[in-house]
């Protein structure tokens, strides 16, 4: 699956629009957030503006001025700005991490949909910084984003009304300031940023895959010495994402710098203007004093908009990787209003299936009875795990049929497909958990007898039982603190505490001696009268047990 393409694929735009439609639910406080934001700023700016208008009508002994009415008001102004910016924030971030939550919902929701036939060879790491860093980054655009933009078009468009109110010359250098601060710098700086958020986010994807290759392949690289190396590549690639971050970070305060000139000018600008008006007649000494200290005074909406050139860039590049993963197509869908029926036995038809261009089957066909122990041999890479791959219908076949009974897997409604099979494949994945809530996520409701039942019947039960903490064991992180037996014994467990009807072993005794094998091998045989078997290996001795047995050889049933 190739999600770190999906940038690449989506306009920015598209990627924003995709991103506003997440909001949908929470619209009424994003409102909220947006109301209180642009009264909080006129508030703020009121302090300043009130506080010269205040002194030069008391300077001027104003009647309808008193220094406690003036300071009266700059403390209204205070409180309600500070009450404004804290229901403001709280509503952003309200807004944000109840997204983000969602989000994830939806993230992990698009997993179990993709998995496992798009996530087969899919980037670790990419996923692993995808679900963590990308999602984590979107807090940014709905915290820090949506609103300042709206906060800042509106109160920058109630500031123009009050200056065209005071004399429409006053509104000029404002309205020039105002888009150059808050549209072009921006712009600007989103633009000359070109594709280093995405880069980023790319190369910390890479980075992540590296590590986690690093980790999960710690052995061999101890084993082979390539520690020296794997450490040199994962310095390059540190030292190459920290290059991109330092570049984005340097135009960030270009961009800052670039600001706080750029409203100094505009202030002196302003003041300049006003002079001449004042020189001309047209405004008086008040006018000039309030026009000149409420424009220095009203940049703040605007700033917040010049930062986000840099940082969107990266805000969008990880949108378009999350909204790539929701909207990626499976190659299987689910069936959640298909046939439900009891297992009485499978058949698999003409079946011919490639993995993109390769074909691995052509013309497959095999009979699986009710009750039987049928075992597949063959040649490494002729097919025959892809064959209990097709029988779960992770894949789909490209022609011929697969069915249980008379229907279609594909017709079968997926839940039902999965309460009928049980799939141990060569490598049995456990999770950072106890031993026994590893075996019970098959089937919850287990009783101690039944968990039991099935770990003898795996020969797996007395090595829990010779563990300091029983079935209460933490499995290591990596699973690694087992060997490769003691986990297929585990996997096996597992299947036959799921008890489905028809069971797909994929190499169930290649890790185990002798003892362990025939204690598996009985165990089949003794529960076969509830059990149809399908059972891949290369032993000879496994083999022994089955009523038949399908060869396959380049892709056919020979
Ligand atoms: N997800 C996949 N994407 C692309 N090719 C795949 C995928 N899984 C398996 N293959 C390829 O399909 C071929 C058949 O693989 P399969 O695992 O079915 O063989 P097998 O007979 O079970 O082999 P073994 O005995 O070594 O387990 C192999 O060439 C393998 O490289």
């Amino acid at each position: 699956m190739r999600h770190d393409s999906a940038p690449a694929r989506q306009s920015s735009a598209r990627t924003i629009a995709k991103m506003l439609g997440l909001v949908d639910s929470m619209v009424g406080v994003m409102l909220m957030a947006i109301a209180t934001g642009v009264l909080g700023f006129l508030c703020a700016i009121s302090i300043p503006v009130f506080a010269v208008h205040g002194l030069l009508a008391l300077s001027e002994g104003a009647d309808d001025y008193t220094v406690t009415g003036v300071v009266v008001g700059l403390v209204f102004f205070a409180l309600a700005r500070a009450v404004l910016h804290y229901v403001e924030q709280l509503c952003n971030h309200y807004i944000a991490f109840k997204l983000l939550a969602n989000i994830r919902d939806k993230v992990f929701a698009a997993l179990r949909r993709l998995a496992p036939a798009k996530l087969a060879g899919a980037d670790r790491g990419s996923l692993v910084s995808m679900i963590t860093a990308d999602v984590e980054l979107l807090e940014v655009f709905y915290a820090h984003t949506i609103s300042p933009v709206a906060i800042a078009v509106l109160t920058s468009g109630v500031m123009l009304g009050f200056f065209c109110w005071m004399d429409p010359a006053l509104a000029v250098v404002p309205a020039v300031a105002y888009l150059v601060v808050g549209a072009v710098v921006p712009i600007w700086v989103y633009r000359s940023a070109g594709d280093a958020g995405l880069r980023i986010r790319t190369m910390s994807g890479a980075l992540s895959s590296l590590v986690l290759g690093g980790l999960r392949g710690l052995r061999e690289v101890r084993q082979y010495h390539a520690g020296e190396a794997h450490i040199r590549r994962m310095r390059e690639a540190s030292d190459e994402l920290l290059g991109h971050q330092r570049g984005l970070r340097e135009r960030t305060g270009v961009a800052i710098a670039a600001t706080s000139a750029l409203i100094l000018v505009f202030s002196v600008a302003q003041l300049a203007w006003c002079v001449a008006l004042l020189g001309a007649g047209s405004i008086d000494v008040g006018q000039m004093t309030v026009a000149t200290v409420a424009l220095f005074s009203s940049f703040g909406p605007v700033v917040a908009l010049a930062n986000l050139g840099t940082t969107l860039q990266g805000t969008i590049a990880s949108g378009a990787r999350v909204i790539g993963i929701l909207e990626e197509e499976p190659l299987v869908h689910e069936n959640v209003d298909g046939v439900e029926a009891p297992f009485t036995g499978a058949t698999v038809r003409d079946v011919d299936f490639s993995y993109g261009e390769e074909q691995i089957l052509r013309q497959v066909s095999a009979d699986i009875p009710q009750g039987a122990i049928v075992g597949v041999s063959g040649r490494s890479g002729s097919g025959k795990s892809t064959l209990c791959r097709l029988l779960m219908r992770f894949w789909d076949v490209d022609a011929g049929r697969i069915a249980l009974g008379e229907a279609d897997v594909r017709d079968m409604r997926t839940s039902c497909l999965r309460r009928l099979e049980a799939f141990v494949e060569q490598d049995t994945h456990l999770f950072h958990d106890s031993i026994r809530d590893n075996l019970l996520m098959v089937r919850p409701d287990a009783t101690p007898a039944q968990l039991e039942a099935a770990c003898r019947a795996a020969s797996v039960h007395d090595f829990i039982m010779s563990l300091p903490q029983g079935y209460d064991t933490m499995v290591g992180e990596l699973g690694d603190t087992l060997s490769g037996g003691e986990r297929q014994r585990l996997g096996l467990a597992r299947a036959f505490l799921h008890d489905a009807p028809l069971l797909l072993l994929d190499e169930p005794t290649s890790n185990l001696d002798s003892l362990n094998e025939a204690t598996i091998l009985k165990s089949l045989v003794e529960q076969r009268a509830g059990r149809t078997v399908v059972l891949i290996s290369h032993r000879q001795s496994t083999m022994a047990v089955a009523d038949r047995v399908i060869g396959m050889d380049n892709g056919r049933v020979s």
